[in-house]
């Protein structure tokens, strides 16, 4: 066999779109805050810095508003703040041939548009950015960074590299299963460890490559396959043109004296033609993969052949291999898994990464085994590793001293009561800077933290809700009817007549007052309701609810439902009660 071996075996393309995180710039922030102009208002008025004070009488707006003139021509920073008193003082505006239509409450840009020494313009833009950031590199606090150090994980990244350092003697590395809850680390860590396997391999000059494959996007043996075979095809394509590239500098000089054949395994220019020729066969025969419409065993076969072009371990990352599972089956495992003993040049060696620990009990035995050969397990993190990995990141990520001291660790607390989940942490410290940032504070307090776990919840709920099935949203708005009623201590049937009426309303079908009691348990279960069990004594048992999620943001998300939204003065309904 050929031992050429690309210029470039790093395919860029093979990383997953969210691994592409790029340091943006500052005015990406900045444009995102500029946004909402009045809720930074707000947020600046609700802080405690007392500049940020609303509360000013006309005279004192007067001499802030030149102030901040002043601070605008010394090209000092001028902050929203400003710009509010200079609208509340419209009539020396006009005056100065300003803004005309003192009536207009809304901030034109010229109104907010500035000079500064050198006669430049200065815009809403240029006062938001001349603030002084808490961030330093916010990026690093996204999920789309990947890390350079892992801490708490030493363990798990040695085990990886201890089973996959075979792909770099040539032999093909055992399968591994890696298992975790959500955030606990495995798309990362698994994500170094290849990182450092490619860049080993080429330090070493040894054919090894990993793929990713995130399956909850590419959730179907054919979107797999063909997703594979097009990144090995693109790949052989580029060795191809590396060997036709020295193969025809060869021809040239062998034109001139026999000489430089005397190194290579050709005898004679005829064979360094034919290689040629049948390069560029191979090339013109290669044919990508369609996103749709080939049968699956052809798409296969394409996978096959370009994975064998060249000599190479192939590691496959599944990750959220329990979603290609559940979607469908366990053809592309099986597939996959017998491959090896069919490859001639190539082997491949196949990484699931799953936080369903149950997963395996829905393959087929010999994929399971097959699978299941080396299990890594990631236990959650606790808050004292929590708060390394925040304390690593925000080094990074915030200016220094923008971070108050209960700042990390009231974040860690917060997330390891969430099953130990790193994104949580990250996230909260992330949404706790934003709005510290949102309401120009200095520092990021423990308010803000607080203030970002709240926010958190509710992006959660209102998630969950939006997400609901059309009968799970009407039991739900007949439970807020009751709640937003006074009524206490809802019980089922309660919830069930204003739900009949509610279903009668819109149309929709009503279901049995056994099926919406297992909706109230449902809704309860995540988290929405709170259901107890209360003993009537002779009465029996009956079931109490009330709503464990803020009343008027999930009724504003209810109502955002094209059905729902056409329930009109719901009002009666809860009367109706009453009627019964
Ligand atoms: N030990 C660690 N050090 C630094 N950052 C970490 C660590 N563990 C996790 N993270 C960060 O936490 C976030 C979530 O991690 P990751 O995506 O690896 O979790 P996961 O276990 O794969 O979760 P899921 O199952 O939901 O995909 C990422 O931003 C990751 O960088």
């Amino acid at each position: 066999m050929d031992d050429d071996t690309p210029t470039s075996d790093r395919d860029e393309e093979s990383r997953p779109p969210e691994d592409s995180a790029t340091d943006s710039p500052q005015s990406t922030e900045a444009s995102r805050e500029t946004d909402r102009p009045e809720t930074d208002t707000a947020d600046a008025s609700d802080s405690s810095d007392p500049s940020s004070s609303s509360d000013t009488s006309d005279a004192s707006d007067a001499s802030d508003a030149s102030d901040a003139s002043e601070r605008a021509e010394s090209g000092e920073a001028v902050t929203a703040e400003d710009i509010d008193i200079r609208e509340s003082i419209g009539p020396s505006d006009a005056e100065d041939g300003g803004v005309e239509d003192d009536a207009s409450t809304d901030v034109s840009l010229d109104e907010v548009v500035l000079e500064d020494d050198d006669g430049d313009s200065r815009g809403l833009f240029d006062d938001l950015l001349s603030g002084e950031p808490i961030f330093e590199n916010k990026e690093v606090l996204r999920p789309s960074y990947t890390p350079h150090e892992l801490p708490h994980r030493t363990e798990q990244i040695n085990q990886m590299a201890t089973i996959l350092v075979s792909a770099l003697r040539g032999e093909t590395p055992s399968n591994i299963l890696i298992y975790g809850k959500t955030g606990t680390g495995k798309t990362a860590s698994a994500k170094f460890v290849s990182q450092e396997l490619e860049s080993t391999s080429q330090k070493y000059d040894v054919p090894c490559e990993v793929e990713y494959i995130n399956c909850e996007v590419t959730d179907t043996q054919y979107r797999v396959l063909a997703q594979l075979a097009n990144k090995f095809i693109e790949k052989n394509f580029d060795i191809i043109e590396n060997r036709l590239d020295r193969l025809e500098d060869l021809r040239t000089r062998v034109g001139e004296s026999p000489a430089p054949l005397e190194d290579t395994s050709f005898d004679s220019v005829e064979a360094v033609e034919e290689r040629i020729e049948q390069l560029e066969t191979d090339r013109e025969e290669m044919e990508t993969v369609p996103m749709t419409g080939w049968p699956t065993d052809r798409v296969y076969s394409t996978f096959f052949d370009a994975v064998d072009y060249n000599e190479r371990v192939v590691v496959i990352m599944l990750d959220e291999i329990d979603k290609l599972v559940e979607k469908s089956g366990d053809d592309t495992l099986y597939n996959l898994s017998r491959m090896n003993s069919e490859l001639s040049n190539s082997r491949i060696s196949i990484m699931g990464i799953s936080n369903d620990l149950k997963f395996t009990d829905f393959l087929d035995p010999r994929v399971k085994s097959s699978l299941g050969e080396e299990e890594i397990v990631f236990p959650p993190y606790d808050a004292n590793q929590l708060r390394d990995i925040l304390q690593h990141r925000a080094d990074v990520a915030f200016k220094g001293g923008a971070l108050t001291d209960d700042v990390i660790p009231l974040c860690a607390a917060f997330a390891a009561q969430e099953h130990g989940d790193a994104r949580r942490a990250l996230d909260l410290l992330r949404t706790a800077g934003e709005l510290a940032e949102r309401g120009q504070a200095d520092t990021v307090e423990e308010a803000h933290v607080r203030q970002a776990q709240d926010k958190i919840e509710l992006d959660r709920v209102v998630e969950v809700v939006r997400t609901l099935p059309t009968q799970s949203k009407i039991v739900l708005f007949a439970i807020i009817l009751l709640e937003k009623n006074g009524v206490r201590n809802i019980n089922t049937g309660e919830v069930f007549n204003i739900y009949k009426r509610l279903c009668e309303e819109i149309d929709a079908d009503i279901l049995t007052q056994r099926r919406v009691t297992d909706l109230i348990s449902e809704l309860d279960m995540l988290g929405i309701v709170n259901a107890v069990v209360v003993s009537k004594g002779r009465y029996g048992r009956t079931k109490e609810i009330s709503l464990s999620v803020p009343i008027d943001e999930t009724e504003a998300v209810l109502l955002s439902d094209s059905r729902l939204g056409d329930i009109e003065n719901a009002q009666p309904f809860v009367q109706a009660r009453f009627d019964n």
